[in-house]
């Protein structure tokens, strides 16, 4: 971790180089590494805490080697230019014009999953194994850009960019792929978008602040500044029409950390690494979670629930329905129009889902898209009315035995035998319920709840909540080492899904005795 004496010297750095920092604040090291504390006297909103002088950060283009980098604006390809920047100058050591910055950040980061596959943190028996199934297993493997694992992304780029790279520029001393995982752990978990020049660059300082969800700061950026030199004013690479950017200020020249919520005097001063960031993608982004995270949920693709409605719906062929294709271009093409002022939205185990994806959220209610793709699959025919079947599920929320109580507990016992599967799927009655498709829907929601706990093995299937308080307690008292933490967080990611499915078979079983 880092110590005082690293910190001094990047402060001692800031200010050579022009950084400004409120002194009612001070950067400390605490247990979770470095972080920002105001000293005894509150900040008001609007105060500017840091200013950052543009040119201090480190970024593919402020690199010496830029010209030998391929460029990458966005996503994951970013992160891996930015990757090798910061790795060639993690190489040159004291002679690298950020030696200071460099030194003060954390050596290892053993919280982030990128390093516990493999060695010490083997997959099989280690951390890795407890996140098997879960959202985050589905972003470590099962990358949406690519369908590939993040480890092949990174080893690929290392091999195929990274290699050639560091033999024109450090031949003696080329990384390791673990050194490469270094510096993208650094990446991925300090650096910030900042402009259209600069794009992603690790900051110094702004990269000070820890996370909250209710954060005090953020930072601020003139964005639009030229995105071949990094002018904010018009310069030769402006054409005619694009002379929009506005004239400079002073304070231009800087990235500024401003306070957007009052702090407390000698309290820890938040950012948001992301408002909408689920503990799977803190945990795979930058190593740790939040004890309660309301950005939690559970998310299908369309291609894993047609998988799931061939093996436990065959009769419903997706001919009968007009072709797969078609069928998700109906899914797809009604999950984004207005749901808010329909019945649905009175639902009690049914969200409006701004993100418009399938999946079970923090309270373990589905998306409007879930239930929507259950209710197309089975109604009758194409002209069987989606209103009929929201005012279906109403009713039978509001007939269910004790109303509909998400947080239940399922009524099932963990040696129940398990919900219809693909071989014993519930066949529909001859005699039509009176609530059209809704009972066959909770069928079908409970069997793909009970199939993702499969999924997630034997802590989603065999593992109690009290198991799970025990192991949790156990790894607690063992915190100092890095493994036992891992596990702690990768038991919680489990434990926290688990609990999610099960409140949602709880209910969708709970309105199928009405
Ligand atoms: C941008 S840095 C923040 C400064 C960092 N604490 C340091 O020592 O340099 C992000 C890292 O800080 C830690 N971190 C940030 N917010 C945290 C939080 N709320 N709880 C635990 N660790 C946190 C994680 O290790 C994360 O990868």
């Amino acid at each position: 971790m880092t110590d005082n004496n690293e910190v001094a010297r990047l402060l001692s750095w800031c200010s050579e180089r022009g950084f400004w920092l409120d002194p009612r604040i001070r950067v400390d090291v605490g247990p979770s590494g470095v972080s920002v504390i105001s000293r005894n006297s509150a900040i008001p909103v609007d105060s500017i805490l840091v200013r950052i002088p543009r040119q201090s950060v480190l970024s593919v283009k402020s690199s010496p080697i830029s010209e030998l980098i391929p460029p990458n604006p966005y996503g994951r390809g970013a992160q891996l230019s930015l990757a090798l920047a910061v790795s060639v100058e993690l190489v040159c050591g004291v002679a690298s014009s950020w030696f200071p910055y460099l030194q003060s950040l954390p050596r290892e980061i053993p919280g982030m999953p990128l390093f516990w596959v493999g060695g010490a943190h083997a997959i099989h028996g280690g951390p890795a194994e407890c996140l098997n199934g879960t959202e985050a297993w589905k972003i470590l493997f099962e990358s949406a850009e690519n369908r590939t694992s993040l480890f092949n992304e990174i080893d690929t780029y290392y091999r195929q960019v990274a290699i050639p790279v560091y033999s024109e520029t450090c031949p003696q001393t080329i990384p390791s792929l673990r050194d490469f995982y270094y510096s993208y752990a650094l990446v991925s978990s300090r650096s910030f978008l900042v402009d259209s020049y600069h794009g992603l660059a690790m900051v110094p300082i702004a990269d000070a602040f820890n996370h909250a969800q209710d954060n005090h700061v953020h930072l601020e950026s003139d964005f639009d500044v030229c995105p071949e030199c990094g002018s904010l004013q018009q310069c030769t690479h402006d054409d005619n029409e694009a002379q929009e950017r506005p004239s400079p200020v002073a304070a231009d020249d800087y990235y500024e950390m401003v306070c957007i919520r009052p702090i407390p005097k000698n309290s820890e001063i938040f950012n948001t690494y992301g408002e909408t960031l689920s503990n799977a993608e803190l945990l795979v982004q930058y190593g740790f979670i939040l004890d309660v995270n309301d950005n939690d949920r559970l998310v299908w693709t369309f291609d894993q629930l047609a998988e799931f409605s061939e093996d436990y719906l065959p009769e419903r062929n997706w001919k009968t329905l007009g072709g797969l294709e078609s069928f998700r271009e109906l899914v797809s093409g009604l999950i984004p129009q207005s749901w808010d002022d329909t019945a649905l939205s009175q639902s009690e185990l049914v969200h409006i889902d701004r993100t418009h994806e399938f999946c079970l959220n923090g309270d373990a209610s589905v998306s409007h898209g879930l239930w929507l793709y259950f209710v197309l699959l089975l109604r009758n025919s194409p002209t069987e009315s989606i209103d009929e079947a929201m005012n279906c599920q109403l009713e039978l929320e509001l007939h269910a035995p004790s109303g509909v109580d998400v947080d239940a507990q399922p009524p099932l016992p963990d040696d129940h035998p398990p919900v219809p599967g693909p071989q014993h799927h519930h066949q529909q009655t001859s005699s039509p319920s009176p609530y059209g498709v809704i009972p066959e829907l909770a069928h079908l929601l409970v069997a793909l709840c009970r199939a993702r706990l499969v999924r997630i093995g034997r802590l989603g299937v065999e593992t109690t909540t009290e198991e799970f308080g025990e192991m949790l307690d156990r790894l607690a008292d063992d915190d100092d080492d890095p493994s036992s933490r891992s596990t702690r967080m990768a038991i919680s990611l489990a434990m926290t899904e688990k609990s999610l499915l099960d409140s949602c078979m709880a209910a969708w079983e709970g309105i199928l005795h009405a």
